[in-house]
């Protein structure tokens, strides 16, 4: 169905509804939405249905309970549709559904309730002629039915009357009108199936030209669902086939239309024979009043015997026979008989008067009646001309539309024709195309598998030939790689033999490392110009260009600046590690201020294991070393962590922390002491440890420790000399052999000279002191380098703690570290000339301090005697001193006084080798006061 047909059914429903419902009011063009609003209120269905079958719904039922009686009332309605065979909707269409059902639904009832509405009427006059002329009713006829049966009476019942009713010989308006209505009872019946039979099997009907059972309603529904179906698919391609049925289907409708006009034609000819028929009979009756009125005044004017004869007759009497009556009687008693008659005559003339008024009532009614069955012939005969009149122009118009849409069909099949030839042109031109393509695709391949299997052939050869060759090359490199592994061996033989030479001349090794440039640095000068073979450096002077300004260095190692912790300790790691068999071994960073000494030590603030300064790196160095021995030699190590700062007597800001570690006991000891040499640490605390990372940690705890003082100390860090020293202790399981190494790692403070850094007050005193500290060392290693008798160690603190390491047996290592900026130039040649006096130093070969079984014993006797003279020594001066009461303090008790420092090397090397024996015991030793 298209949508303008169904918005002109909704149109005549709602003009229907509002005809019958006046409060309905309810808009023409309404909306589908606005008219389920309308109806879903159930009491408008109730409505109409009790204006159909009065009382059949209650239409108060659904105030009490809305949803149930609702739908219950729809039901009832829907029951009652079912009943008259009107096509229903379903409850969900009223409620969500599609609406063009309900719209059908309540078109049918219109149309059955018009008919409904004749029918009642023409039952109700032939009921009402059934009554009036019930004495000429012939025995056939149907008795007369009360207005409640009428009601009730469906429709066939009425249109069986009606057909059986012998009153009217001729069909009256009302059985006319019902005749005409049954075509649309017919069509209401069959309505619902083929409304509900698909298109198809209505085209499969119509297609066997099977017209004349079919009614006209279904015949216009074939027609719009063929149109709607084409619609609604877009079916443009509406076959000719169809076109055909619908011209047969229109042409049927049309025949059917211009029938049922000769119908309301011959029925308006039988309506004016009725017309004509009744005027006659009125005329008649009129007359007849008439006469009657004549004759009545006569009477009145007659003398009293004609009347009584007439009175006589008892019937209606001629009026002859009432003149007949004029004779003379006799005078006496005929007054009285005449008065009487008269009286008589007059009350009959009176019945007459009344009878004729009664008759002249019937006929106003039937004229009334006549008046109305025409207007209602007029109205139908109107209604059904112009139903029919929008029928034609609908199927004109939709005729027009489907011809409109046969040619479209035709052109576009056309076009379509006209496309296909041209893509199945283009599609063969393609093909050849292709064809041709794949054609010399396969040429092509030939060729390439022919060339293929050349080159393979080629491949064959050129494989064997490079066979050929490799071996040949092969034979060649091996002799090279052999060459070359000599050579490698050669070097490495050199270089061993080189540091053997040193080891046994007892040179003093200088590494030499430059730091880089940092962040903020990067525009400046440096004065390295050169680095070469890793042990040749050249300087450059920036206020002298050319060769004459450069200055060339040689020492054991050059570290460039982009060499890493990791590099530098590889070449340390030999010293370091032969701490653990018995060597004494000294590493000392020296360099001016910012140069990198720190962190060639230490490291960076917060370093990473990559970036561990040489203290760390040894001293894990030694614990793997010492832990992967300790199934044949039980290892002790002491770590000791020393500060010098202004080397003053009695002013020495030194010793901060002891760490003794017992690999065996896996405990650790820390203790802070302010003297130097105070170095056994009876009291101090015990931590345990189970791994080298413990031990690393206490030393970070050590260094924190340091910062703190140095913060409060005003950056004394680069202000005083630093040093970890290691103390080794290795006792073979085996034959009981006992070793003794110590690792001093100082960093020393910066070697700039006063002059230069414009200092006064507490910080030139400090300069001086590290210059005073400096100088010495310089002066212990140029005496220990010309062997001088006396080595002056004691001119410094710092000697004095290093004088173990420095010289004899010991294994020194001075690590140069140069700031590469030009401004820096005049540090770096002073630091580099010193460095290079250092290099040319013999110290002697270094030996390690292993002692046999017996050795030991001997020395441990030495010491028990030394002790015991130690111990007569005090007493005798404590004697003494009660005798003189003037005090006397030994020499060597006198370490502490700058002036009286000069204690000769040996008695200092004694001195240490009890230390030293002391700590291995776990016993204590002071050099200050010479005694257990
Ligand atoms: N090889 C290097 N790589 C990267 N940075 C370095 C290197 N050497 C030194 N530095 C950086 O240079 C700065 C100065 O170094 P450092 O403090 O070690 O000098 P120093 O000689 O110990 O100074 P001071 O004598 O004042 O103690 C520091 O910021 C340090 O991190």
């Amino acid at each position: 169905m298209s949508p303008q047909s169904h918005a002109k059914k909704r149109e005549l429903v709602i003009e229907w509804l509002n005809s019958i419902l006046p409060d309905l009011s309810l808009r023409i063009e309404a909306s589908d939405e606005e008219l389920r609003a309308c109806l879903i209120d159930d009491t408008v269905l109730c409505r109409i249905l009790n204006m159909l079958r009065p009382n059949s719904l209650d239409q108060g039922g659904y105030l009490k309970n809305f949803s149930v009686s609702q739908s219950e009332n729809v039901k009832q309605f829907l029951a009652a549709m079912d009943e008259i065979g009107i096509p229903r909707f379903e409850l969900s269409d009223l409620q969500k559904g599609s609406m063009k059902t309900v719209v059908n639904c309540l078109l049918a009832l219109k149309m059955h309730s018009i008919s409904y509405v004749d029918d009642l009427s023409a039952i109700s006059t032939i009921t009402k002629a059934e009554s009036i002329d019930g004495d000429v009713s012939s025995p056939g006829s149907l008795p007369p039915l009360s207005d409640e049966e009428i009601r009730k009476a469906s429709p066939g019942l009425k249109y069986q009357r009606a057909m059986h009713n012998p009153v009217i010989s001729e069909p009256s308006a009302a059985v006319l009108q019902h005749v005409g209505h049954k075509v649309h009872d017919a069509f209401q019946l069959k309505q619902v199936c083929y409304a509900e039979l698909p298109v198809t099997n209505i085209l499969e009907m119509m297609a066997s030209n099977n017209f004349d059972n079919a009614p006209t309603q279904s015949l216009l529904n074939v027609v719009y669902g063929i149109l709607d179906a084409s619609v609604e698919t877009k079916n443009d391609e509406i076959t000719h086939h169809v076109a055909c049925i619908l011209r047969k289907v229109v042409q049927e409708i049309g025949r059917r239309l211009s029938t049922q006009a000769d119908h309301l034609r011959n029925q308006n000819s039988i309506y004016r024979a009725l017309e004509e028929k009744h005027g006659s009979k009125i005329r008649e009756l009129e007359a007849l009043v008439s006469a009657t009125h004549k004759e009545t005044k006569q009477v009145t004017n007659q003398p009293q015997h004609i009347k009584s004869r007439r009175k006589k007759n008892n019937s209606w009497v001629s009026t002859s026979t009432v003149l007949s009556c004029f004779r003379p009687t006799r005078k006496q008693n005929v007054n009285l008989k005449m008065e009487e008659k008269q009286k008589a005559e007059k009350q009959e003339m009176m019945k007459l008067v009344k009878e004729n008024e009664k008759y002249i009532n019937e006929i106003a009614a039937l004229k009334e009646e006549l008046e109305i069955a025409g207007m209602m012939d007029k109205y139908c005969s109107r209604e059904m001309e112009a139903e029919a009149k929008a029928a034609i122009a609908i199927l004109q118009t939709r005729i027009k539309d489907l011809e409109y849409l046969l040619a479209n069909s035709k052109n576009k099949v056309k076009d379509l024709e006209a496309t296909f030839e041209s893509k199945c042109q283009r599609w063969n031109m393609k093909e050849k195309i292709y064809k041709n393509f794949i054609d010399s695709q396969l040429e092509a391949m030939q060729d390439l598998r022919s060339t293929s299997e050349a080159i393979k052939q080629e491949m064959i050869e050129t494989k064997k030939s490079y066979f050929v060759e490799f071996n040949h090359l092969e034979s060649k490199v091996k002799a090279l790689t052999e060459a070359a592994e000599n050579y490698h061996e050669v070097l490495a033989e050199n270089r061993k033999l080189f540091n053997e030479l040193q080891d046994l001349k007892g040179n003093i090794r200088v590494y030499c490392r430059i730091r880089p440039f940092l962040p903020g640095e990067t525009e400046k000068l440096s004065v390295v110009e050169n680095i070469s073979e890793n042990r040749k450096l050249v300087i450059a002077n920036p206020s002298k260009r050319g060769r004459e300004g450069q200055r060339s260095f040689q020492f054991n190692k050059v570290f460039g600046p982009d060499s890493t912790q990791g590099e530098v300790f590889s070449d340390i790691q030999p010293f370091v590690q032969s701490v653990v068999d018995g060597y004494n071994v000294c590493i000392f960073a020296y360099g001016q201020t910012g140069s990198g000494k720190t962190y060639t030590m230490t490291g960076p603030n917060g370093a990473t294991e990559e970036e561990w300064g040489i203290n760390y790196q040894a001293l894990n160095l030694l614990f793997r070393v010492s832990q992967s021995r300790r199934e044949h030699i039980l290892y002790e190590v002491g770590v000791q962590m020393v500060e010098i700062y202004n080397e003053q007597s009695n002013n020495i800001h030194d010793l901060v922390i002891v760490i003794f570690v017992f690999l065996n006991l896996h405990t650790v000891g820390i203790k802070t002491i302010s003297q130097p040499n105070g170095l056994a640490v009876p009291d101090a605390s015990m931590h345990p440890v189970i791994s080298t990372s413990d031990v690393l940690d206490l030393m970070d705890t050590g260094f924190k420790n340091r910062a703190v003082s140095a913060t409060a100390l005003n950056s004394r860090s680069s202000r005083s000399h630093s040093i970890v020293t290691v103390h080794v202790r290795g006792k073979d399981l085996k034959t009981g052999t006992v070793l003794y190494g110590n690792l001093h790692l100082v960093d020393l403070a910066g070697s700039e000279r006063v002059d230069r850094s414009e200092v006064t007050g507490d910080r030139l005193k400090e300069a001086q002191h590290i210059n005073k500290s400096l100088s010495s060392l310089g002066d212990v290693i140029f005496a220990l380098a010309q062997k001088s008798p006396h080595v002056p160690y004691r001119n410094s603190k710092l000697t004095q703690v290093l004088q173990s390491s420095l010289g004899g047996k010991a294994k020194t290592l001075m690590l140069v570290q140069l700031n590469p900026d030009s401004t820096s130039y005049s540090e770096t040649m002073s630091t580099l000339k010193f460095a290079e006096r250092v290099s040319g130093v013999e110290l002697g070969a270094a030996r390690s301090s292993k002692e046999e079984k017996d050795a030991r014993e001997l020395m441990e006797q030495i010491v028990s005697l030394k002790d015991t003279i130690a111990e007569k020594d005090e007493e005798i001066n404590r004697l003494k001193s009660i005798k003189d009461l003037k005090p006397r303090i030994p020499r060597h008790q006198r370490i502490d006084n700058d002036d009286d420092a000069c204690l000769p090397a040996e008695e200092m090397k004694m001195h240490f080798l009890f230390y030293r024996f002391a700590w291995s015991c776990g016993g204590r030793y002071s050099i200050a006061k010479a005694r257990w």
